[in-house]
């Protein structure tokens, strides 16, 4: 039977001269999944995808594509290509000359490249733009001709290193909904790189998050954003809340936790905490609540300091009894504002317990 996984990354590690890049990766990505690598500049990203395709050869640790390890193997033979930025289409090519390259560079017999680059387009629903050039056609059509040019080579994986960075935002989400599109009807695996937290949580099947050169979590778009493993996860993916606490006990997948002026909060946890073990508690700007009429979980006191009309939200801006500022998103926008003196709560199973590291930035 097939296996599941079709790219199992062991142990890899990459130096450029005393600049150690990537860190001990060990990743598995199963067929047929769109993966985000996602982090800030300079974490290694672009690294791991060129040592993937094999632009780089790794110093350490094992590349596996399909069940077969390609360390040695060159670009060419593993099967993966990468589209760059804007496309890297052919300006002066057609359409088809554009998705026929790579087998004309290896030689396939005229009759084979029709039929191969006519079922390519077919697949990403291009067929009769053919004599078409690159400047004649819409960002998202230029970005289907990209994939028709990877599709047509039987690649098992495709590669794409931000490749919507250079559009407008408005262009941008057209052609990210259209890529998405036919990588699900077609069952394609993609690994995309992008330094957009957003781009990657409305695109992605899992996410990789990137610090520094090691995997801080791998995870589904919702793990990553409502159940972030380290602080540093919890930062670079959209605004959130901090507040130390003290783990009492734990009961099962309950952990009691004391946090501010000793208010104490049973949260549903899925770690493993000790008695007395210092924490760190995360929670969303929306999943907190101003003034609720009923008594939540996790409850604080606070003053209004500022506000911000956002569109669909107000977010405002509280700092706590101990100094501590907090962002609140209240949807109910022209029903209430809210000044002055307030309470905000959350339920606990908003709340997310994280390992206290001090050391972490
Ligand atoms: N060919 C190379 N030679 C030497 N150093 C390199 C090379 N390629 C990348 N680096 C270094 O490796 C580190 C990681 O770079 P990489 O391009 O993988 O990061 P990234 O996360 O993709 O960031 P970006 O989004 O800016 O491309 C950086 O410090 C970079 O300077």
């Amino acid at each position: 039977m097939e296996s599941k996984v079709l790219l199992d990354l062991k142990n890899v590690n990459k130096v450029f001269g005393q600049n150690h890049v990537l860190k001990d990766i060990n990743l598995q990505i199963e067929r047929g999944k769109f993966i985000t690598f996602l982090g800030p500049s300079g974490c290694g990203k672009t690294t791991l995808l060129r040592s993937i395709a094999g632009f780089y050869t790794v110093d350490q640790g094992e590349v596996w594509i399909d069940g077969k390890i390609v360390n040695d193997l060159p670009p060419y033979k593993r099967g993966t290509p990468m589209v760059f930025q804007e496309y890297a289409l052919f300006p002066h090519m057609t359409v088809f000359d554009n998705v026929a390259y790579g087998l004309d560079i290896k030689k396939v017999p005229e009759a084979e490249v029709q039929q191969r680059v006519q079922a390519a387009l077919t697949q990403v629903k291009l067929t009769g733009l053919e004599e078409r050039y690159p400047h004649q056609m819409s960002g998202g059509q230029q970005q289907r001709v990209a994939m028709a040019r990877a599709l047509v080579m039987n690649s098992p994986i495709i590669l794409l290193d931000e490749p919507l960075s250079n559009l407008d935002a408005k262009l941008r989400e057209e052609v990210r909904v259209e890529l998405r599109n036919i990588q699900q009807d077609l069952g394609l695996t993609v690994i995309y790189v992008t330094h957009d937290q957003l781009e990657a949580l409305s695109m992605s099947d899992y996410i990789v998050v990137f610090n520094r050169g090691r995997i801080d979590q791998y995870g589904t778009p919702h793990d990553i954003y409502y159940k972030p493993r380290t602080r540093y996860v919890a930062d670079f993916i959209g605004t959130t809340n901090f507040i130390e606490g003290v783990v009492e006990r734990q009961d099962g997948n309950t952990a009691n936790v004391v946090y501010g002026k000793g208010q104490k909060v049973a949260i549903p946890t899925e770690g493993s905490w000790s008695p007395g073990e210092k924490v760190i508690l995360s929670v969303r700007p929306e999943s907190l609540r101003l003034n609720p009429a009923e008594t939540l979980d996790f409850h604080m006191k606070g003053k209004v300091q500022a506000s911000m009309f956002l569109g669909e939200k107000e977010r405002y801006y509280i700092m706590d009894d101990e100094g501590k500022e907090w962002i609140i998103d209240a949807y109910d926008i022209g029903q209430t504002s809210f000044d002055g003196e307030v309470t905000f709560a959350a339920k606990a199973d908003k709340l997310h317990i994280i390992q206290y590291d001090e050391g972490e930035e």
